[in-house]
């Protein structure tokens, strides 16, 4: 799914008014009603809700919600609040609303607020996509009234006073602190970034039918991973398959002490599909590793504690180096070897970022599409400190192109983030996921999606979405709490048969 800045959903808005054609008041009607039907699916009609409108197209979405509540029985209030000027659809619906009920509430100052109880359900609909500076003044107001209330907060679109991209970090504005977000037609850009999460805890995607032309020919960097973006066709196995038909990975791992990672990274491959992987280890490791990955070969370095050299290179179709590798130097000459000699894709993860951290121009000098797997604090020794998220995102666009790498950098909605700029934020995961070797996991199934041929850019944001799914499986089978990273490697099978029977 694409993700548009605010200004790109405005110009859709305009396309689909003009060609589909509807009015514009047709439109917000629609916008409405899939609000209405979210209501409507989820509460009691019981429930007092209290709508609070402002005086744009998003305080119009309230005030029609407000007369198709009140129409179906619903026990809703509307507060709108005092402006200079109104929107031409706000209106038109205030008259509708007017012709209903006699109670509908204008705010003029503190005083016209009304008592919020614990249980009444809100409705943010002050200022939506069209925000165009920090709210202040009886707005800022109600809008600390309605997050000291204590009650739920359903916001419409955006929460209030929140920008659709870049806001400021930490955010000090006046800012609706939602329950759920009921987002038009696309999430936006905000929702992705952690430093939002505290205005809102959930949000969902209502469709309102804006043009598909519009969408297709409207370009934008930003991607949302879902599952009808994945690609399934590459997953149907051939009945004549033998081993070596899905590939041979080698993965580079572990050190004295640090094997765990490079067995669940093994794993991981293997349960991705490869048809073989070999794990080249120092010799304190080969009995971990043949007890823990029976499936793997294993190639033993020279050296008793850590890593020093890698084997031949032409019977491997990827490559994965860095779970548990640790930082020695001779370990740091191996990779800056590696990078420079291999032809192979690579992936390289945890005490590979921080070697190649010391030696980032190397990346110049690279023969074939590298993936770099950091967490934010192994992206910002790679690339430099970022002072939030959004900055970090608009940097990691920046170095992928420069450097032509893929960089996914892990966190709540992952980011793949691709050589020409584009990225693609995921949709699976979960919280309990931040687990130690979750990562090591999570390299070992990009590794084993190469190996078994597809290419670096849909490994990287396939396998990010695999990784996500299994954890939320197993999240359903264990929850999210203790969840550990054994657990994601033993449902990753489960994962890609979720999707490829959702093809079916
Ligand atoms: N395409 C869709 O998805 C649809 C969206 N709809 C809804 O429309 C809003 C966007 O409506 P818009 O009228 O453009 O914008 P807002 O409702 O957010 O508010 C604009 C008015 O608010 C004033 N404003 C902006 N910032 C502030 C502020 N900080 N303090 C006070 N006033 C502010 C602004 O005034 P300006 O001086 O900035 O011009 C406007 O008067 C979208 O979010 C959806 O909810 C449609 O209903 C359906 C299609
Ligand atoms: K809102």
């Amino acid at each position: 799914m694409k993700v548009f800045k605010t200004s790109q959903i405005k110009s859709i808005d305009a396309f689909t008014i003009e060609n589909e054609p509807i009015e514009s008041i047709d439109l917000m009607e629609r916008a409405a009603t899939a609000i209405f039907n979210w209501f409507r699916s989820k509460y009691h009609k019981n429930r007092r809700i209290k709508i609070f409108c402002g005086p744009g197209n998003n305080g119009g979405d309230g005030l029609a919600l407000a007369r198709l509540l009140i129409n179906s029985g619903f026990n809703a209030h509307c507060y709108y609040l005092k402006a200079d000027s109104y929107s031409a659809d706000f209106l038109t619906n205030l008259d509708r609303l007017k012709e209903l009920t006699p109670e509908l509430f204008l705010v003029k100052n503190q005083s016209d607020f009304p008592e919020i109880h614990t249980d009444d359900l809100v409705v943010d609909a002050l200022y939506g996509s069209g925000l165009s500076r920090s709210i202040e003044g009886v707005a800022a107001q109600l809008i600390e009234h309605i997050n000291s209330s204590g009650a739920k907060v359903i916001a419409i679109d955006i929460p209030s006073g929140l920008f659709g991209e870049a806001n400021p970090v930490p955010n000090n504005n006046p800012v609706v602190k939602s329950d759920y977000c009921l987002s038009l037609q696309f999430p936006k850009l905000a929702f992705f970034m952690p430093e939002n999460e505290q205005f809102l805890k959930r949000w969902v995607v209502l469709p309102i039918g804006l043009h598909a032309e519009a969408i297709e020919n409207t370009a934008t960097p930003y991607h949302y991973t879902t599952a009808s973006s994945i690609k399934t066709d590459f997953f149907q196995l051939s009945t004549f398959a033998h081993k070596g038909t899905y590939g041979h990975a080698l993965v580079i791992a572990g050190s004295n002490g640090m094997m765990g990672a490079a067995c669940l990274c093994a794993k991981s491959v293997v349960r991705s599909g490869a048809g073989l992987v070999t794990m080249h280890i120092p010799k304190v490791g080969y009995t971990i590793a043949q007890v823990n990955v029976p499936e793997a070969l294993a190639s033993i370095d020279s050296c008793e504690t850590h890593i020093t050299q890698f084997p031949e290179l032409d019977r491997y179709q990827a490559v994965c180096v860095g779970p548990g590798i640790a930082q020695s130097t001779e370990t740091e000459q191996m990779l800056v070897k590696l990078i420079k000699t291999s032809r192979l894709p690579l992936v390289i993860d945890a005490d590979g970022l921080n070697l190649l951290s010391r030696n980032i121009e190397v990346l110049n000098n690279a023969n074939n599409v590298l993936i770099l797997t950091p967490h934010p604090g192994e992206f910002d020794r790679l690339f430099g400190k970022s002072q939030c998220s959004w900055e970090r995102l608009e940097r990691a666009r920046e170095m992928a192109q420069k450097y032509g790498v893929i960089i996914v950098l892990k966190g709540a909605y992952t980011r793949v983030v691709l050589p020409n700029g584009n990225v693609h934020f995921n949709s699976t995961g979960n919280p309990g996921m931040a687990t130690g070797g979750s990562g090591d996991v999570l390299s070992g199934i990009i590794t084993g999606l190469l190996a078994r041929g597809l290419p670096p850019a849909d490994a990287a944001i396939t396998g990010v979405y695999i990784h996500g799914l299994a954890g939320d499986l197993a999240a359903d089978e264990f929850g999210q709490i203790g969840l550990c990273a054994s657990d994601i490697v033993n449902y990753i099978c489960k994962a890609f048969q979720h999707i490829t029977n959702n093809d079916e």
